[in-house]
Parts: structure tokens; C-alpha cells; sequence
């Protein structure tokens, strides 16, 4: 069996993508997977580590207006789709998947033309622009969220299977995250996606300059490109960093994730199918720049079930995060039943409903 996947610039599309090869290869040891990304997004990092191929191709993306970016980026776009066309040629997959990001759109268009099957994975309830945009050429359409249905046109190729994430978040203990990350408070990781949240480092810095030392410990992951500037500030903090910890990128995730009592985070798709499957109280800020503002429809789910308290990033202070952070710390009957609707909000074996339909197509 040979698989293209194809998904990228952010995590929130990468690590689905890794999730889903990994299932594929547990029940094929001997199947060939090859990724296409590009080499400027987190793929061209994540997916060497993770063990797999990868494979580049050149991408743009559209502006609304017509201008000489909009035209250089068309010309991009042809190249993109030229290149596409030529890696498929010769890999010759069985299966082409794409899971989100500008770079599936013409790996999955070119193999959609060529006859080949394909899939999209959608993380998110209010979807992609490429994935909207792919519905029309795709065999099937992977959703995560019930509410996604309504926004895709080819009601017959959906599929709900939920969103996919790395097994580690289902295997480890809370004793063995424990161990790694745990110290005698309770522990508040705080993230702003893959690429971390100017906004919420901004309020969580101020918070902990004015109280450095509080009843729970920070873990803060500021994202690669905010942390040198913030350290730079710190520098004349110390005690905010002799009580907390900060770091620019977590690569292990699933045990910080364990081992913290609440997660402060923006509202990706991912992230949140991470807390839900370990079962954690989070506040959501959605990141108010995001494409059609579906970070807020992730948010507002997750916040009905009862498992999650969303602050608007306009909202979004020191103080008042502190009052928030306090207030579900110190109420244990809060922390429990946004403990049990989290874990309730989990969907499990995603990875092997997206595998069996896969199988389904290669059958047909
Ligand atoms: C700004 C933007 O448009 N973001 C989108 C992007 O988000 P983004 O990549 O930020 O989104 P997610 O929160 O969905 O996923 C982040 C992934 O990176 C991992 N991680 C993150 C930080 C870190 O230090 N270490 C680490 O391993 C998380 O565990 C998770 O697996 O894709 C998501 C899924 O389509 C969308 O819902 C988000 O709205």
C-alpha cells in the first residue's frame, strides 16, 4: 500500500496528519508513506521526527484584491500544482489524504484529477477555506465536529469521526506525567497554539510580574517566535521565573497535558481534542485573527458541554485571568464536573474510524 498525506503550516494540521500515518503503518508495517508539505511550515520539522519521508512543494495563498502579490502567488500556485503533479507521478499512491493547510490543496486537487482516491480530514466546526474548497474534487470528507456538516455542500461524501491525535494521549498515566512535570502546587499549563499567543503571553507575563508566586505553578509555552523578546523582559523578573517555568515550544505534550490540573489555551481544534482526551478543565481565549473567526465556534462548543470557561481575547487581563484561574482552582465541585465533561466530550478510536474509511475506498 502507498499513501500521499499531505497537511501543514501549523501543528493544528500536522499532528492529525502524523496520527493518522501512524494508524495506517500499525496495521500495514510495510506500507510506503510519503508527506508533501512545505518547507517553510512546522512540517518540514515535526514530520522527519515523527520518522516520515517528506517531500516539499512550493504554495501561496490568495488575497481578496487583485494585486502584484495576488499574481505572483497564482504564478506560485501553478508551480505548486506542477510539482504536486510530478511527485504523485512517481510515488504512484494508492491514496491520497489531506488534512488541512494551504499545501493539500493542490496535492489533493492534482490527485483528484489524476484519478486517484482521496480524503480530507477537517479539524475544526467551521471549516478551511482549501477544504471547502476540495469538498467539491474529494471522494470522502472526514469531519470532527457534528456542527461542520452544515458548512459543506456534499452532504454524501461526510464522514463524522472526530479528530485524530497521538496515542501517547490515551496511554500515559497521570502518575508517570506526574513524574516529569508535577511539583507540590498545582500545575497551570498555559499555550497558545503551535505558535504560541502574543495576547496570552502578554496578559500571562503581566500576570506573573505582579504575582510571581502564587498556590499553583505556571508552566508557560510562549511559541518559538515570542520567546526570546518575552526572556528578554523577564530578565529583570527573576522570581517570576524562580516559581514558573517557560518555554519556548513543548515536545511532549501529552505529559505536560496529564500532569497539569488546568490548561489555559487559544481554541485549535487539536488542542482541544488533547484536553478532552486526558480529561482537563481549560480556559479558552480563541485567537480573534483566526479565518472566519472559527476559533470562537471550537470555543463556544467546548464551553456548552460544560468543560471549558471562554475569555474574548478583548476581555482578556491579567487580573481577570488570575480571578478565573483562583476561581476553578479553589472550587473543587467546578474543577470535577468540568473535569468529567471534558473527558465526556472525547471521542474515541478516530484514528481507526479514518483508517476503515480509507479501506472503504481503496474496496470501491
Ligand atoms: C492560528 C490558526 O489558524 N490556528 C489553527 C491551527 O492551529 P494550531 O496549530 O495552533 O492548533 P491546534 O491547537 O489545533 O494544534 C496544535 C498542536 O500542536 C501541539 N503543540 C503545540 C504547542 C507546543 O508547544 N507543542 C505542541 O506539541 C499541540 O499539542 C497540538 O497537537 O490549526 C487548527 C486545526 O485546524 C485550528 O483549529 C487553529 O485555529
Amino acid at each position: 500500500m502507498k499513501v500521499i498525506i499531505s497537511g501543514g503550516g501549523t501543528g493544528g494540521h500536522i499532528y492529525p496528519a502524523i496520527a493518522i500515518a501512524s494508524k495506517i503503518k500499525e496495521k500495514h508495517p510495510t506500507c510506503d508513506i510519503l508527506f508533501i508539505g512545505t518547507s517553510s511550515g512546522l512540517e518540514s520539522d515535526l514530520v522527519p521526527k515523527a520518522g516520515y519521508e517528506i517531500k516539499t512543494i512550493t504554495v501561496s495563498y490568495l488575497r481578496r484584491k487583485i494585486s502584484l502579490h495576488n499574481l505572483k502567488s497564482a504564478g506560485m500556485l501553478l508551480k505548486g500544482l506542477w510539482e504536486a503533479r510530478k511527485i504523485i507521478k512517481d510515488f504512484q499512491p494508492d491514496i491520497v489524504i489531506g488534512t488541512g493547510g494551504f499545501v493539500c490543496g493542490p496535492v489533493v486537487y492534482m490527485a483528484s484529477k489524476l484519478g486517484i482516491k482521496t480524503l480530507i480530514h477537517e479539524q475544526n466546526v467551521f471549516p478551511g477555506i482549501t477544504n471547502k474548497i476540495l469538498g467539491n474534487y474529494v471522494d470522502r470528507i472526514a469531519i470532527s465536529f457534528e456542527e461542520a456538516q452544515k458548512y459543506f455542500k456534499q452532504k454524501n461524501k461526510l464522514v463524522v469521526t472526530g479528530n485524530p491525535i497521538r496515542e501517547e494521549f490515551f496511554k500515559i498515566t497521570s502518575e508517570e506525567a506526574s513524574l516529569r512535570y508535577k511539583v507540590n502546587r498545582p500545575l497551570v499549563l498555559i499555550v497558545g497554539g503551535s505558535g504560541g499567543s502574543a495576547s496570552i503571553n502578554k496578559a500571562v507575563i503581566d500576570m506573573l510580574v505582579e504575582h510571581p508566586r502564587n498556590q499553583f505553578e505556571v508552566l508557560l509555552v510562549t511559541g518559538k517566535r515570542h520567546y526570546k523578546e518575552l526572556m528578554e523582559k523577564l530578565s529583570q523578573h527573576k522570581e517570576v521565573l524562580q516559581y514558573n517555568r517557560i518555554i519556548e515550544y513543548m515536545d511532549d505534550m501529552p505529559y505536560a497535558l496529564k500532569a497539569c490540573d488546568l490548561i489555559i489555551c487559544s481554541a485549535g481544534a487539536i488542542t482541544i481534542t488533547e484536553i478532552n482526551a486526558v480529561g482537563k478543565p481549560a480556559i479558552l481565549i480563541p485567537k480573534a485573527y483566526t479565518a472566519e473567526n472559527h476559533q470562537e465556534y471550537n470555543a463556544t462548543a467546548l464551553e456548552a458541554r460544560g468543560a471549558a470557561l471562554v475569555i474574548k481575547e478583548k476581555d482578556l487581563k491579567s487580573d481577570y485571568l488570575l480571578s478565573k484561574i483562583e476561581e476553578i482552582l479553589n472550587n473543587k465541585e467546578k474543577l470535577q464536573s468540568m473535569e468529567r465533561a471534558s473527558l465526556d466530550a472525547s471521542k474515541k478510536l478516530v484514528a481507526e474510524k479514518i483508517y476503515q474509511e480509507i479501506i472503504k475506498l481503496l474496496k470501491h
